[in-house]
């Protein structure tokens, strides 16, 4: 038997990384800048433990591109590698230095992470780049500097160089595809989307510019306050005095692309209102403010930091559409990953970052396991907390958040058991008189009078009558006008057994009934109505019931049985083709409800047959239905000629 090393040849894999290991080919970007922080980092450590002296001038990552000579150049002040290292660490492929130096610092733990981990990142480079050179001065005293180039990832050349200062340069050679990156406004959006947060700063230049002398720039406060105080003196000047001043001005110094600490890092007791509104506005330009937000700080059984925004939403025909962007140690991984972020949550606008996450090689993608689970699974915990904790001791804002909260929490109650278990008892809905109750408050008001059911109101302009009848009874409903509502209903059913709900115009509830008519009476003006509607009508089986109803101002109502109409939207909405329309079709089930207490009602049925029944009746119908949903084209018509000629009559 013959043992050994599978050994990978670099020809054959290269075509496999340059093609197929990132999904994208800016993300060479994030795999140069985080080796350049991880060298930085790498360094701290060894100052933490007085390894090394801690320098003067503070740690830096510069970018420089020139279109001319189409490059991209990342350099780092950070650790560097001496002539082994980069044999060890770059010379092989997929060996990493972060888990070598992790192994042998294992014990030493600091608050900072190295973002490195797979050994492949570099080689990157050349999805972009048809030759890479590295620069590199190890922090090591003695050491020399190392210069190593390579062209299509294929064959390498390493000797001794010259290099004053420590740390590394690497220089992209961009191939004929790549041009782009080294544009100014191009690779500064790639470092935006990548690095905004990275934990050492980064500075940009763009070679084919003129370059300031650094010297010159502006960076202590005697020297700000000089040109503040010019300033001032020229606007006492006049228009006309010489302008030489403006010249002398001197140019600010640079400003990093990225912030080093992220919100979301620092303890929420150290942020302020402002601070979390001018994160919101800066990573999300979303210039209207959020609602709120939930900063998660968790150190344990997982490490994870982050904040969710609840973003206004004006209309219900906004876009619901939010982003919660997934760091690791700093560094974008992707928007949106589902198995991480419950698709609820998506509605939401924020940032979370997860060292633990298990990412896969291209860092852009996760591995599936139970741990991603359990990360999704905290925070919709933590999601629902913050919202029944601000139910319990801030009420009036839950109260006035909660118009643009709902249909969040009810497509998430919807979507997950868990957050509806949660959520279940912190849903909250306004009432008739414009006040936010509860299911169980709703229901237990209304014990005595509708035992077990649940009255909504869809439309508050179009139910306006039923409305105002069922305030004159005393009696309340739920405004439930989104379009969410109407699975949540079904939910809310099937989650409380026993209770039903009704659109407010689906019965006509015996609390408006005054004295009941006997059963005789009842039939026999059923039978009379019945016959004088349907012939005014010319309509067959028509619908009637006659009630005694208490206002005797009412004459009409239609009614259409809960059932019967949730079927026709559902049809509706899923647009059921090939069946007959007429199954379910306007007005089907409907009941046309005459209140025998009117004078109108009782002309009727004591004058069957004179002129004036037959426009009544019509004129009844209409009215009854406009009360209930817009008259069709040719109804209306009718309605209006009808009306017309109803006025003439009292002008006689
Ligand atoms: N700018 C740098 N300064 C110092 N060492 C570097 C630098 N860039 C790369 N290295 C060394 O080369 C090794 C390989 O880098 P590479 O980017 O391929 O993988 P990695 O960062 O370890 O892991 P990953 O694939 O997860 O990014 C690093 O672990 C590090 O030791």
């Amino acid at each position: 038997m013959k043992n050994g090393n599978l050994s990978i040849n670099s020809e054959n894999i290269f075509p496999v990384i340059k093609k197929w290991l990132y999904s994208d080919h800016d993300i060479f970007v994030r795999e140069l800048i985080s080796n350049g922080c991880d060298a930085v980092t790498k360094l701290k450590k060894l100052s933490l433990m007085g390894e090394f002296d801690e320098p003067d001038e503070p740690y830096r990552i510069d970018v420089t591109t020139s279109a001319n000579d189409k490059t991209i150049t990342f350099t780092d002040n950070g650790i560097g590698m001496t002539e082994e290292e980069v044999e060890k660490y770059i010379n092989q492929i997929a060996f990493s230095g972060a888990e070598a130096f992790l192994e042998q610092y294992k014990d030493k733990a600091t608050e900072e992470q190295i973002i490195g981990h797979f050994g492949l990142g570099f080689y990157s480079a050349f999805m972009v780049a048809d030759k890479v050179t590295i620069e590199t001065k190890s922090y090591k005293d003695g050491e020399d500097a190392v210069y190593w180039e390579c062209k299509d990832g294929l064959e390498y050349s390493m000797k001794k160089c010259i290099k004053a200062d420590r740390g590394t340069t690497i220089t992209l050679y961009l191939n004929e595809d790549s041009y782009e990156f080294a544009n100014e406004y191009r690779i500064k959006e790639v470092i935006d989307k990548y690095c905004s947060f990275m934990p050492v700063e980064i500075y940009y230049t763009n070679a084919d510019e003129p370059q300031e002398d650094p010297k010159d720039a502006t960076v202590d406060v005697d020297a700000k306050e000089v040109s503040d105080t010019a300033d001032n003196a020229e606007d006492s000047k006049g228009p006309d005095a010489d302008d030489t001043k403006t010249e002398e001005k001197k140019p600010e110094a640079p400003k990093p692309l990225n912030t080093t600490t992220p919100l979301w890092a620092k303890h929420p007791n150290d942020c302020t209102d402002e601070e979390y509104k001018e994160f919101y506005r800066k990573v999300f330009h979303d210039y209207k403010e959020p609602l709120f937000w939930i900063h998660l700080n968790m150190d344990y059984p997982f490490n994870l930091k982050g904040i969710l925004y609840f973003p206004k939403i004006n209309t219900q025909y906004d876009n619901l559409e939010g982003t919660i962007k997934l760091y690791n140690n700093q560094v974008f991984v992707a928007d949106n990953i589902k198995e991480v972020i419950p698709e609820f949550l998506m509605l939401l606008k924020g940032c979370i970052d997860c060292p633990d996450l298990p990412l896969n090689v291209s860092r852009s993608a996760l591995q599936n396991d139970g741990f991603v689970k359990k990360i999704s699974d905290y925070i919709t915990k933590k999601v629902a907390d913050k919202l029944s904790g601000m139910y319990k001791t801030h009420r009036e804002d839950y109260e006035k958040y909660w118009d643009d909260i709902n249909p969040f929490i009810k497509f998430g109650c919807l979507k997950d058991l868990k957050f509806l278990d949660k959520m279940k008892d912190f849903c909250i809905y306004k009432n008739l008189d414009g006040k936010y109750i509860t299911l169980p408050e709703y229901l237990e008001a209304g014990k005595e009078k509708y035992e077990n059911k649940v009255f909504y109101v869809t439309d508050e302009q179009a139910q306006s009558q039923y409305i105002n009848m069922f305030k004159a009874e005393g009696m309340d409903a739920l405004i439930m006008t989104q379009t969410i509502d109407s699975p949540f209903i079904t939910l809310l059913e099937q989650k409380n057994e026993n209770v039903h709900f009704y659109r407010i115009d689906a019965e006509l509830s015996d609390n408006f009934v005054g004295e009941e008519l006997s059963e005789e009476t009842a039939k026999e003006y059923k039978d009379k109505l019945t016959a004088t509607f349907e012939k005014a009508l010319d309509m067959k089986n028509l619908n009637v019931k006659v009630e005694s109803l208490k206002d005797e101002n009412t004459s009409s109502i239609l009614t259409q049985p809960e059932e019967t109409r949730r079927m026709q939207e559902m049809m509706k909405m899923y647009g059921m083709a090939g069946m007959d329309p007429s199954m379910f079709g306007q007005g089907e089930g409907e009941t046309l409800i005459l209140n025998s207490n009117n004078k109108l009602v009782k002309y009727v049925l004591d004058n069957p047959d004179s002129d004036n029944t037959a426009t009544i009746c019509c004129q009844l119908y209409d009215l009854a239905v406009l009360a209930n949903r817009p008259l069709s084209a040719e109804a209306m018509t009718k309605f209006i000629a009808r009306s017309n000629e109803i006025l003439g009559i009292l002008t006689k």
